[in-house]
């Protein structure tokens, strides 16, 4: 008998077409199985209304689909690389990281004003820490504003709360069809994206020899690699959601590239620091790029942020 693969994802239009998006290529790839896709909704589907930052709860988006697959209820879940916590359950792995196009933070706003050209004092949406302290580091005069909430959500909200602009993951926008409302990927000097962010990651239990066998088939080795160095960085540096902290890794030939930033807040103080190395030091990059942070003042931002003031 042909074997079912049973596949979980969110509900969510970004995280099924994500997870329709792997399932299309495994399909193609391996026409003798068969896959079907299991919706669950994790925690974070259902406290919509408060700022991740203060639920603070590691594994948000995940933690649902982690237990179906150690229960063998499903073989393998499709989220975004983002929601993933740097340490994974016991007897689960990332079985493949997608190729990432987009892993930028990308600009919606009124009259398609980018982001230099929006007025003194302009509201700006985004309940990322991240983003709001390398806003105010870039323009003290933006105030920020709290939204969250699924893809569409947000969108109603610019126009709800008129909203000078908001900020999304320029990749759920390139994949929900919705490219044309982008005013500007705010450039990587302004503000670097979260770790992960753009890639779609593919989670199964590390003993199951057949589906990592199948997982192959949509690995993409450089945003592997990039994204283990970002990673890596964000363990060493014991980030969540609740510090903004940012991160791009990139391969450019046989290197390896990693820059990333840690700020307070309020966006006045903000440290950047970058390095590189050989596409096997992935996980020493992060770490050494971490502690130069930390050494740079970072460790005091830090403290400070988590002590709450
Ligand atoms: N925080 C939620 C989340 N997780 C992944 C994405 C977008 C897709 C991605 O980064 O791969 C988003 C939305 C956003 O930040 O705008």
């Amino acid at each position: 008998m042909k074997r079912k693969i049973k596949v979980g994802s969110r509900d969510s239009a970004l995280a099924l077409w994500q997870t329709r998006w792997v399932v299309a290529q495994l399909e193609q790839q391996n026409p003798h199985l068969s896959f079907e896709i299991v919706t669950m909704k994790t925690k974070g589907d259902k406290m919509l209304d408060v700022a991740l930052a203060k639920i603070g709860d590691k594994g948000l988006f995940t933690k649902e689909l982690e237990l179906a697959m150690l229960n063998k209820e499903i073989d393998f879940a499709v989220h975004s690389l983002k929601d993933m916590p740097t340490a994974l359950p016991a007897g689960l792995t990332i079985g493949a990281v997608c190729k990432r196009d987009n892993s930028g933070d990308a600009l919606i706003s009124k009259d398609g004003r980018k982001l230099a050209e929006l007025p003194q004092g302009a509201r700006i949406g985004t309940s990322s820490l991240r983003r709001c302290a390398q806003l105010l580091n870039y323009r003290p005069d933006f105030r920020l504003e709290a939204l969250r909430g699924n893809l569409n959500t947000r969108m109603k909200k610019m126009a709800s709360q008129q909203l000078d602009a908001i900020i999304l993951a320029a990749a759920g926008i390139y994949r929900m069809g919705w490219s044309d409302m982008i005013a500007e990927i705010i450039p990587f000097n302004v503000c670097l994206p979260a770790v992960g962010q753009g890639a779609i990651a593919v989670e199964c239990r590390e003993d199951d020899i057949e589906i990592n066998q199948l997982l192959q088939g949509v690995e993409h080795k450089p945003t592997r690699v990039a994204t283990d160095a970002e990673r890596s960085l964000l363990r060493r540096l014991e980030g969540g959601c609740q510090v903004p902290i940012g991160a791009y890794g990139e391969v450019i030939e046989d290197r390896l590239s990693l820059q990333a930033i840690v700020a307070t807040l309020d966006g006045q103080r903000l440290i950047r620091a970058q390095g590189e190395g050989a596409l096997n030091q992935a996980e020493e990059l992060g770490i050494e790029v971490a502690d130069k942070l930390l050494s740079m003042g970072g460790k005091e931002i830090l403290q400070q942020v988590r002590s709450g003031d």
